[in-house]
């Protein structure tokens, strides 16, 4: 295999904990050890590397020497604060013995709804890279909670892939890749091995964690595979045990399930609009809206709303809908929910008479949306 002519230059790894505990109740850490030889071989070859890892509560489980804790959100605070300090300890110790240094960067969900506080993250992860330092991203756990985390780690590396401008985004985990049912249920499930388009019929393959260890399990990669393939990221999901599964993935030996990325990516502001801010209100949008959004590429008008629901202001971003609740994209409203509210259906040649102002006649402007 010969790296230096993947023609990949960024890649991101995320190492999901079932990966890095190896099924059982500790850090496995001597396959931490092989997985750094890996990421310190493409670094040899020139190629950056971003890993995004799990693991912070499971090494702070085993930490504490598994106390009884009740199931609340600070009894996980307190083990990700305890386990955070120790996987970067492990990280730091396993990349020093190539003479790597890490740079630990942990991201809420409230770092990505701020343009400007995403592009703060942004700065300082080119900046690390641009040291050689390798990014250890993880979400800072030790203080999100249920409204500002963004909640497993396969949208968080999506997030960083976007953030970083990577070319190749690998999920490794403790499958050999996206299955047509879950293997662990279903022993006649078949691994999908290419993957041109995420839709609803391969949502719909893609089922939760049922191990007890990982967050999301397969739905949550698909999730994560669709917001970097849109930005043109390219995407493996692939076996943590696989032999050299990470030079594979970035020589495109076949392993695991290969997502290609989209020919026109989004442009930089769109790619901030798909994965950064919270959604916080929906359009309903009559057939007619749909159509001229999605084929035309128009901007959304109020004449096509039929109906709004939840309460956001001007500036939100907000999802536009069919009558049976598909989501067909989403968007920076230019109108707050009250406003929009009162224009359903209307044509927006006199805004000004219903308002009292105008800020145009888009509800959502066609440079502040995203198709889905
Ligand atoms: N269609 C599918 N193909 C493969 N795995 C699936 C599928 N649906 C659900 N899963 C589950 O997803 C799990 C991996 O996700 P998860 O437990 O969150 O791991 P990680 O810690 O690597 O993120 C698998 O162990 C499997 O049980
Ligand atoms: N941030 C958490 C992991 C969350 C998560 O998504 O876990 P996983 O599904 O194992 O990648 C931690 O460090 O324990």
């Amino acid at each position: 295999m010969n790296l230096s002519e993947s023609g990949y230059r960024r890649v991101v790894v995320k190492l999901g904990t079932s990966v890095l505990t190896s099924g059982s109740l500790k850090l496995d850490k001597a396959h931490m050890v092989e997985l750094t030889r890996q990421m310190a071989g493409l670094i040899e070859a020139g190629i950056e590397v971003v890993l995004c890892t799990s693991g912070a509560i499971a090494a702070g489980k085993e930490h504490l020497g598994y106390p009884e804790l009740p199931d609340t959100i600070a009894s996980k605070q307190m083990l990700a604060a305890v386990g955070q300090s120790q996987l970067i300890l492990a990280w730091s110790q396993l990349f020093s013995i190539y003479g790597l240094h890490v740079g630990q960067l942990l991201l809420t969900q409230a770092d990505l709804y701020d343009r400007e506080r995403y592009l703060n993250a942004r700065d300082y992860l080119n900046a690390l890279l641009k040291r050689g330092i390798i990014p250890v991203v993880n979400e800072n756990d030790a203080v999100a909670t249920e409204e500002i985390k963004v909640g497993d780690n396969d949208n968080l590396s999506a997030r960083a892939a976007l953030l970083c401008d990577a070319d190749l985004l690998i999920l490794l985990t403790d499958q050999t890749g996206l299955f047509d049912a879950d293997p662990r249920t279903d022993p006649n499930a078949k691994l999908i091995t290419e993957v041109e388009n995420i839709d609803d019929s391969l949502r719909k393959l893609a089922g939760g964690a049922v191990s007890g260890l990982g967050t999301g399990g397969m739905a949550t990669k698909l999730e994560a595979a669709d917001i970097a393939r849109r930005a043109g990221v390219e995407v493996v999901i692939a076996s943590g045990k696989h032999k050299d599964v990470i030079q594979k993935a970035v020589c495109s030996n076949p392993v695991g399930t290969h997502f290609t990325a989209l020919e026109h990516p989004l442009e930089c502001r769109k790619q901030w609009i798909l994965a950064g801010p919270k959604v916080q209100g929906q359009v309903i949008l009559d057939t007619g809206a749909i159509a001229e959004v999605t084929k035309k590429g128009r901007s959304l008008l109020s004449k096509g709303i039929v109906e709004v629901k939840g309460l956001f202001q001007r500036g939100d971003t907000i999802e536009f809908t069919d009558g049976k609740g598909k989501v067909h994209g989403k968007g920076m409203s230019r109108y707050g929910s009250v406003d929009v509210d009162k224009m359903v259906g209307k044509h927006s040649n006199n805004i000004e008479d219903m308002l009292g102002y105008d800020y145009g006649d888009a509800i959502i402007h066609r440079n502040d949306m995203v198709v889905l």
